[in-house]
């Protein structure tokens, strides 16, 4: 049997899919995984804020969607934290999500920058390079000194332009940076081998992750019942039910893209706890709740952190920050 599956051609998203196909091949005796490289239109625009068009997530994943319903491909590979969590995709379901890397942020420092010169200075008198509003505002919380630009490009080409001391152009024909330093996903550095290049790991309680960070999720279509099954041979519970209730966060705030929304769930034994935030981009502004629940019901538990941050005043702080 032939799985084809669809991909964005980064070094970090082509990792990705290998450890999706090394474990088919595993699970599945006889398959033949047939990996298929994607440009998207997110991976071509390198200056633009990706926030007019849906958010990243959209730019990312919407061409790859398309080639699963016409039936050209029978899976396609995300990061769930691209995924928008505020809206259906027809015709699509989850068919299996990967045992959870480390869901953790971190820092990157460049070259002769010190994690104590940065600590002592607040964070005044240098840049830190990041595109996600829930990771500026954190940074803001951390260093209330540092600078904030605008920074993107794959996880391997942000570390590239760290140490090469390059501007970050703009879509406006302008420039920002050089950056001091970047703030990364743990898991996407490690894909991409510069793990050697984190400075400092932020622990979850300084910085909480993005809904379904580290979680690899593979795609299919709803009705194409042989990949469901075979899918469903690498879905990973655990990592399901966290993805289940850190989404459902997203549902119930109707978060976009790139929201200011953190969501964490870690389950033990039969119990799961999952702490969700809402931040404004100073980071001034911070809403955090904490419940735990039953592992096997994580929506039940997503549904009611989602609900008591509303009762906090989330959605004004979120709908300020929806791009017009
Ligand atoms: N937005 C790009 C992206 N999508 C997923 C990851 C990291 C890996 C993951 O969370 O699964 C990254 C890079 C980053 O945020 O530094």
């Amino acid at each position: 049997m032939r799985l084809r599956i669809g991909t964005r051609k980064s070094s970090m998203a082509l990792a990705q899919t290998e450890a999706i196909a090394r474990q088919l091949s595993a699970a599945v005796p006889g398959i033949d995984v047939e990996i298929v490289k994607f440009e998207t239109s997110g991976d071509t625009d390198q200056t633009g804020k990706l926030l007019p068009h849906g958010g990243k997530g959209g730019a990312f994943v919407a061409e790859i969607r398309n080639a699963v319903r016409s039936g050209e491909l029978q899976a396609a590979m995300h990061s769930l934290k691209d995924m928008p969590g505020n809206e259906d995709t027809p015709g699509l379901v989850i068919g299996a999500t990967l045992a959870r890397d480390p869901a953790t942020d971190v820092l990157v420092l460049r070259a002769g920058l010190s994690l104590d010169e940065l600590r002592a200075s607040h964070g005044k008198g240098f840049k830190i390079g990041t595109n996600a509003v829930r990771r500026a505002a954190y940074a803001r919380r951390l260093f209330p000194g540092i600078e904030v630009i605008h920074y993107r490009g794959a996880a391997d080409t942000r570390v590239r332009k760290l140490d090469r001391l390059e501007k970050q152009r703009l879509a406006d024909g302008g420039a920002v940076g050089p950056a001091d330093a970047l703030i990364m996903a743990r898991s996407g550095l490690e894909r991409v081998g510069l793990a050697n290049r984190i400075a400092y790991e932020f622990q979850v309680t300084e910085m909480l992750p993005a809904a379904g960070q580290g979680i690899v999720a593979v795609e299919c279509s709803a009705d194409d019942w042989p990949t469901r099954s075979i899918l469903a041979k690498i879905d990973d519970l655990a990592a399901r039910r966290c993805a289940d209730a850190e989404r459902e966060v997203l549902w119930v705030l109707n978060g976009h893209c790139n929201s200011p929304i953190a969501g964490f769930a870690t389950v033990t034994g039969h119990q799961m706890s999952l702490t969700a935030s809402v931040l404004d981009e100073d980071g001034k502004r911070f809403i955090e709740v904490s419940r735990q629940g039953h592992a096997d019901r994580p929506r039940e538990l997503g549904r009611a952190v989602g609900l008591e941050l509303l009762a906090k005043g989330a959605a004004d702080i979120i709908e300020r920050s929806r791009p017009k």
